[in-house]
């Protein structure tokens, strides 16, 4: 049976957010199927990452409502959302240069909400982490680099480190936030293969824009358009709808593949 058969995990009703007149995500409706990678796309400006915001309580809807396993959890501040297992990556300006990989994986378990730095203890209390630290930079490919300052981590292992660290959490539903934006093919593919082992037993949400990586990962995809719900449905459909081609290239010619 596919997830998208199954019960949602996260969904959207009618939601709304304005910036000061301008509204940026217009009666979006959003089902997120227990169980599955779903990605949101669409052009530049199209308020995917506003979505985003108001999904993990970073930003207040205007209106509308967002729920988390049935449970009404709209305008709940990011830290309670993020206790009740919807985790987002962080991005790498959030890491600490002069720490090493696994002291931010310490962190992370130790606030137990997988949000920050702000309990900031001592090494010794954080070394009750460090067994499961090791597992989760095991996970993600950085089984080697514990040690290794942040600072000094190449591009695609930072974002490595920073699933890593949102993986603490251990969320049952994962924002990723164009997981592969500004890597090279090799870490893309890498990106991809991380995503598809993490994936087993949660929920994946995921903005990106490269489509090839869309189609590998995604079951379930949602075009935005102008704040806007353009089109939502599986992967293979949703890739051959002509408002999708339209919405991407500005004519009916070609696919969306041709738009990474
Ligand atoms: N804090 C804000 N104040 C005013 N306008 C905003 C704010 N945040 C976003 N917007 C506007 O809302 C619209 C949607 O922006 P958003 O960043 O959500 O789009 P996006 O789909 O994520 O785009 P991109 O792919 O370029 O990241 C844009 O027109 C943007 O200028």
């Amino acid at each position: 049976m596919s997830p998208l058969d199954g019960p949602a995990a996260l969904t959207a009703r009618g939601l709304i957010r304005d910036f000061r007149g301008f509204r940026a995500v217009d009666q979006v409706d959003l089902t997120v199927a227990a169980g599955s990678v779903h990605a949101l796309v669409g052009p530049n400006g199209a308020g995917k990452t506003t979505l985003f915001n108001l999904l993990t309580g970073f930003l207040a809807p205007t209106a509308g409502r967002i729920e988390l396993d049935g449970h009404d959890i709209t305008g709940l501040p990011p830290e309670r959302v993020a206790r009740l297992g919807v985790a987002r990556s962080f991005q790498i300006t959030s890491l600490f240069p002069q720490q090493t990989a696994r002291t931010h994986v310490e962190l992370a378990l130790q606030s137990g909400t997988g949000l920050g730095w702000r309990f900031w203890r001592s090494h010794r209390l954080l070394e009750r982490f460090s067994a499961r630290a090791g597992e989760l930079l095991d996970l993600v490919g950085l089984g080697d680099a514990g040690d290794t300052l942040a600072g000094s981590l190449a591009y695609g292992r930072k974002r490595a480190l920073e699933l890593a660290i949102a993986l603490a959490l251990d969320p049952k539903v994962l924002l990723l936030d164009e997981p592969t934006a500004g890597m090279g093919l090799e870490d893309v593919d890498r990106t991809v293969e991380l995503i598809a082992a993490v994936r087993d037993g949660r929920t994946v949400v995921l903005v990106e824009h490269n489509m090839s990586v869309v189609g590998r990962l995604a079951d379930a995809v949602t075009v935005l358009q102008a704040g806007r719900v353009l089109v939502e449905g599986p992967y293979e459909q949703v890739r051959t709808d002509p408002r999708v081609i339209e919405a991407y290239l500005g004519s009916s010619e070609g696919s969306a593949d041709a738009a990474h």
